[in-house]
């Protein structure tokens, strides 16, 4: 066999790897060499690529669109039953087989209703939630799976189960937010793909059964807003939702460690609705070209996107959805030390702020302790996630801030102390000197009567201050003191001189 024909026999080719360090490596050698193919440059693609727990079937079924176009999509493409089913690599067995994301080497052209050719690229994804994996690495995976297909199969096993829809929106939203999409429909087609359904008498077997599921697990009654919240999120995000059932390939396909893919060994019932499920996909109705901002993308285009894509990924700025559930109990505790916090500052506020006056250090430091135990029980009171060990460590950083805040609040008693001080002899200034204006400006203007009153006022104020000076040097009159005191302190707080 020469080496041309080696290099040009399809085969899968993998075009994104995860490094030991669980970065994106996009192998664009290989990319390249599928999407700057004869068959695939300039024309505008339709990448179908399936996703979906490990272990689930998913490389095996994508052979199946490989048989359909290797046929040219004649009648009876999966007739020969004793061809064997070969491309994508696929095993029995428990451990998983597909790692990073592999495409078909060859393109295939379709040709649509309105004669326009396009390139058609299968792409198998690396199984989620198998042990080697973190979840970061199975949305990282998913969701380039979803920014780069124009028709997303979502493999499930026999049923849609909450946390199916529940990971969907997860891997959705990381997504979107890879794209920095807030636009409704960020992707395209979404093909919910249930394998070994056995409830055929309820909804049967293919599209039309499908649908009727469908339609019946997103409009479930209940009055919880997270379940509704997901449905609506996984509708808004997809311009296209559909769903197709699909039965059992039998024993031996499933269980047979020796089964090597005869289609004999495949249940035909399975056989049957295999190219159903294959050849509905190519209806009109149900084929998407990969379209990016409302335009047609082209396959090379479509290098540049990875290329972009896979970046997105690399950048430090995408959350770890691992955290998800810890990020959610840090907000609720700090939301819950913020409310503590706010509850001690009002209580402290009422009684620091109540009049400008000094409040005794004592009177501050008793209203501190009980505010600051009723604001830890407020806290206590608080329904937080993350368990006793996460509030812990809040509860120690409210204590540590209201000890903090305490001192915040002597610091402004202790101002208010040396502006009182300063408050007597100001005010008593301030009168002198606007007096002594006030009776020079209305003698100047003839307004004899008004002058004197002030003349008075100055008098009386100059008096005042000299007479509060010498109490205070001398330490007596204290009842004078007190008096003159309180109505500087009067005429401070509501003629506002300063
Ligand atoms: N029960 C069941 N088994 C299937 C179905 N389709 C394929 N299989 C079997 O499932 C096993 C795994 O097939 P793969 O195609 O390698 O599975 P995968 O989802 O690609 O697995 P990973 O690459 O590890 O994620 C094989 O033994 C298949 O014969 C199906 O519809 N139902
Ligand atoms: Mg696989």
């Amino acid at each position: 066999m020469s080496i041309s024909y080696f290099l040009n026999n399809p085969r899968p080719l993998k075009i994104v790897e995860l490094d030991e360090n669980h970065k994106f490596i996009l192998n664009e050698t290989n990319l390249k060499s599928i999407l700057f193919h004869r068959k695939a440059r300039n024309k505008p693609v339709c990448v179908i690529s399936i996703a979906g727990a490990f272990r689930k079937g998913k490389s095996f079924l994508l052979n199946f669109f490989i048989r359909f176009f290797r046929n040219g999509g004649r009648d009876g493409w999966l007739l020969n039953e004793h061809d064997l089913l070969k491309g994508f690599h696929w095993r029995g067995g428990s451990d998983r087989d597909t790692t990073g994301i592999f495409m078909w080497s060859e393109p295939f052209v379709l040709r649509t209703v309105l004669n326009e050719e396009v390139a058609i690229l299968l792409m198998d994804t690396q199984g989620s939630f198998d042990s080697s994996s973190t979840i970061k690495d199975c949305a990282s995976l998913f969701a380039l799976s979803l920014m780069t297909s124009s028709m997303q199969i979502y493999n499930l096993s026999q049923n849609v189960q909450e946390d199916d829809l529940q990971n969907l929106h997860l891997f959705s939203d990381y997504g979107r937010l890879a794209l920095e999409s807030t636009s409704k429909t960020a992707f395209q087609s979404l093909i919910f793909l249930i394998r070994d359904w056995s409830y055929d008498y309820e909804h049967e077997y293919g599209f039309g059964g499908g649908e009727e599921f469908l339609t019946k697990r997103f409009n479930c009654n209940i009055d919880n807003n997270e379940i509704k919240e997901t449905r609506n999120f996984i509708k808004k995000c997809f311009k296209d939702i559909t769903c197709f059932l699909m039965p059992h390939p039998g024993l031996k396909a499933s269980t047979n460690p020796y089964f090597d893919g005869k289609l004999v060994d495949i249940d035909p019932l399975f056989r049957v609705q295999v190219v159903n499920f294959v050849e509905g996909l190519f209806q009109e109705k149900m084929f998407q070209i990969k379209e990016i901002n409302g335009g047609k993308v082209t396959a090379t285009e479509l290098f540049e996107y990875f290329k972009i894509y896979c970046l997105a990924f690399q950048d430090n700025r995408m959350p770890n959805p691992n955290s998800l559930l810890k990020a959610t109990a840090e907000a609720n505790n700090l939301a819950a030390k913020a409310m503590a916090k706010e509850f001690y500052n009002k209580q402290m506020e009422s009684v620091i702020f109540k009049d400008r006056s000094f409040v005794n250090p004592e009177h501050i430091e008793k209203i501190h302790m009980d505010t600051k135990l009723k604001s830890i029980k407020f806290f206590e009171s608080i329904k937080k996630m993350g368990g006793p060990e996460t509030s812990r460590i809040y509860l120690k950083e409210l204590i540590f801030e209201l000890d903090e805040l305490l001192a915040k609040y002597y610091a402004h008693n202790q101002m208010k102390k040396s502006t009182e001080s300063l408050r007597t002899p100001f005010t008593l200034l301030a009168l002198v000197f606007i007096n002594y204006i006030s009776a020079g400006f209305f003698n100047f203007i003839w307004m004899g009567f008004i002058s004197f009153m002030f003349r008075i006022g100055f008098y009386v104020s100059l008096f005042g201050m000299i007479f509060w000076s010498y109490s205070k040097y001398t330490q007596q009159n204290s009842d004078a003191l007190l008096l003159i005191d309180r109505i500087c302190s009067f005429v401070w707080d509501n003629v506002n001189l300063f």
